[in-house]
Order: C-alpha cells, then sequence, then structure tokens
C-alpha cells in the first residue's frame, strides 16, 4: 500500500467486531485508534490480547486503544461506528463535538434501532449531518477476521464512489471488500439475518430437524426480501453477501451468538447473561414494521412472539405449519 492511501482510522467500540476490524484496518495499511468503554479493555488491548470478547487470541501490535473518544477521534480519516446497535445513538451523540469534519463514518453494527425502527444510517444522519454514511456487512465473523481467515464482506453508501473507495482502502490479503450504492439494502440484510439465526438455532435446539431448518431459512428470506423491498433495498442486494451470504453463514453455525441463542431458547437454556445478540431486539422491530406495513411476515412474528414469552416454539410451528396454502412465489 502506498503511502497516500494509509489513512488514521478510529474505530468505536472494543468488543469482538471493533478489534477484528481495528486488525483487519491494520493489516490494510492504516494506523488504528480504537476506542473502549472500559479501562480494563484498554489495558488488555494494550498488551495485545482482548480475553473478554476474542479471547486466545493474540493481537498484532500497532493498535493504540484508550478510553478517551477525543483522542481516538483526533486527526481521524474515517471513522468505524462498532459499539451494538442499540447503543448507537448515544454512542453518536458523544462522538457528536469530536468527530472531524466530513470525513466518512462506516456503520459497522447489525440491528434496527427498537424504540423507534430507525435504521443505524438514520440514526447517523441525524446525529452527524455533516459526515458522509457507509455501513460495512456481510457473513464475517469476529473471530474468523481477527485471525485473518479469508472473508468477503461488502462497504455500501449512496455515493458508489465513496463505497469503491473505502472497499479498496479497507481491503486486504484476506478480507475482500465488495463496494454497493444500496446503503439501505446492505443495512437490512445484516439487520434481518438476525432474527433468522436466532429461528435457525431454535429449530435445531428444539431438534425439529434439517428439513425445518432449511425451510424456515428459505421462508426468511422471503420475509427478508419483502421488508427490505418495503424499506427501497434493491432486490439484488439481498441476493448478495449481506442477505443471503450471511443468512447460510449465521444461519447455520452455533459460531453465530444469535444461533447459539436460538439453540438455547430451543433447549428451554438460561438466557440470561448470554452474549449479545442483536436479533433480539431486532426481531421485536421488525414484527411492527412488517404489521405496520401490512407485510406477511410469520416467521419473524413468531420470533418475536416466542422472545416475549407470548407463544411457545410448539404453538409457533403449529400455526406456521396450518397456515392457508399459497403459490410459493408470492413476493
Ligand atoms: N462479532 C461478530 O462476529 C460480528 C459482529 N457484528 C456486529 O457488530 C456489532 C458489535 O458486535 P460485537 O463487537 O461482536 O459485540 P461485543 O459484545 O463483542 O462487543 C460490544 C462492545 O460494545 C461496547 N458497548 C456495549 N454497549 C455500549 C454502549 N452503550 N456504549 C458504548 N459501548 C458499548 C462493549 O463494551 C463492547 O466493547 C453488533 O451489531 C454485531 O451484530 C458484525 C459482524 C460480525
Ligand atoms: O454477523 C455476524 C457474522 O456475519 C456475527 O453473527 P452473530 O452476531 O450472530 O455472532
Amino acid at each position: 500500500m502506498t503511502q497516500d492511501r494509509q489513512w488514521q482510522v478510529a474505530v468505536l467500540g472494543a468488543g469482538a467486531w471493533g478489534t477484528a476490524l481495528a486488525l483487519a484496518m491494520l493489516r490494510a495499511g492504516h494506523a488504528v485508534r480504537l476506542w473502549a468503554r472500559e479501562e480494563k479493555s484498554v489495558a488488555a488491548l494494550n498488551r495485545g490480547e482482548n480475553p473478554a470478547y476474542l479471547p486466545g487470541i493474540a493481537l498484532a501490535p500497532g493498535i493504540a486503544a484508550t478510553t478517551d473518544m477525543a483522542a481516538a477521534l483526533a486527526g481521524a480519516d474515517c471513522v468505524l461506528a462498532v459499539t451494538p446497535a442499540q447503543s448507537l445513538r448515544s454512542v453518536l451523540a458523544s462522538a457528536r463535538p469530536l468527530m472531524p469534519k466530513g470525513v466518512p463514518l462506516v456503520l459497522c453494527a447489525k440491528g434496527i434501532e427498537r424504540d423507534t425502527g430507525a435504521l443505524l444510517s438514520t440514526i447517523a444522519a441525524e446525529a452527524l449531518p455533516e459526515n458522509p454514511i457507509a455501513t460495512l456487512s456481510g457473513p464475517s465473523f469476529a473471530t474468523d477476521v481477527a485471525k485473518g481467515l479469508p472473508t468477503a464482506v461488502v462497504v455500501a453508501a449512496r455515493s458508489e464512489e465513496l463505497a469503491a473507495d473505502l472497499a479498496a482502502r479497507f481491503s486486504a490479503e484476506n478480507l475482500r471488500c465488495y463496494s454497493s450504492d444500496d446503503l439501505v439494502g446492505v443495512e437490512i440484510g445484516g439487520a434481518l439475518k438476525n432474527v433468522f439465526a436466532i429461528a435457525a438455532g431454535a429449530v435445531t435446539g428444539a431438534g425439529l430437524g434439517a428439513s425445518a431448518q432449511a425451510a424456515m431459512v428459505t421462508r426468511g428470506f422471503v420475509e427478508l426480501r419483502r421488508i427490505g423491498a418495503a424499506l427501497g433495498a434493491k432486490p439484488e442486494t439481498l441476493m448478495g453477501l449481506s442477505g443471503l451470504g450471511d443468512l447460510l453463514l449465521t444461519c447455520s453455525s452455533a459460531q453465530s451468538r444469535n444461533f447459539a441463542y436460538g439453540l438455547a431458547l430451543g433447549r428451554h437454556e438460561e438466557l440470561a447473561g448470554r452474549p449479545l445478540a442483536e436479533g433480539v431486539p431486532t426481531a421485536a422491530i421488525a414484527a411492527r414494521i412488517a404489521a405496520d406495513h401490512a407485510i406477511d411476515a410469520p416467521i419473524i412474528a413468531a420470533v418475536a412472539a416466542i422472545l416475549d414469552g407470548t407463544l411457545t416454539i410448539r404453538e409457533a410451528v403449529a400455526a406456521l405449519m396450518t397456515r392457508p396454502l399459497k403459490t410459493e412465489n408470492e413476493i
């Protein structure tokens, strides 16, 4: 990488994904400052580890971790927002007075704001109207990226030029970034797949079989496309990495925290204190968005009802299996 392509990148959020992306940015040749909420995370990160979120993975030297958001953001050419979706609004409110003017803000969380139904790009546009917004999504477990395993993601922005520039700057030997001008489509794919990953885990946990699993993921994908269409996503985006790609990954692997959450749900195990499962808040708001748009989304509605305790998995399956018959291609 030539010197003029080297950026100062600020990463806000030092959990599994923020740390993995900080490493990816280093590998792509950038200088990286990583903002963490907790002092103890900073001390560990500056020792080359993140035992709370990426246990057992040695971090290459070069990430400058800090709890001082002003120091993290000072002089940044680009900012990655990598805290959970439900905290984005408050994190960006803190960043607002410190944010370098005009630099791209790349949203890396996957979710929809539970209380308002706002997409993360809407929250960001309200909080930081002077910064161009992009999103990075796709099938990418933090541990895989942190270990430098080959991974492909998509970077989207309304400006095709910005998306292509970010994708080129973020790509490295083992991180291949495609670009897209479909910001909303990429966001929706990443947010909604988490709901189906919970459902897939629950199907497995409840012992409903591989056939049920495939049917659920396929029909879930129909619901994702319906909601995507209503919110302005391009259909082909949802057939790509952030959509089908991330569904394939997280609906088939207990490495996914959403799948693991569903697995615990299906097995009637304790749910409190589990790692972050973004699909939990997103299921509730996605069900409301579907209802508000009169979109038929029975799997999302079932997941939301199971999570709020008003439906059992057994009842959900019975209801889904006895819905009126229809042609398959009704979108
Ligand atoms: N872990 C993964 O494999 C991937 C995660 N993502 C997405 O990235 C986002 C973050 O996920 P992870 O880093 O994996 O989560 P995590 O649970 O590993 O870490 C979350 C981080 O955010 C911080 N945090 C939590 N609430 C906060 C708040 N209110 N204010 C400031 N900081 C706060 C925590 O201290 C922690 O450092 C999620 O939306 C997730 O869906 C996307 C792709 C891959
Ligand atoms: O989004 C992810 C991989 O693409 C990570 O999924 P989980 O949050 O379910 O672990």
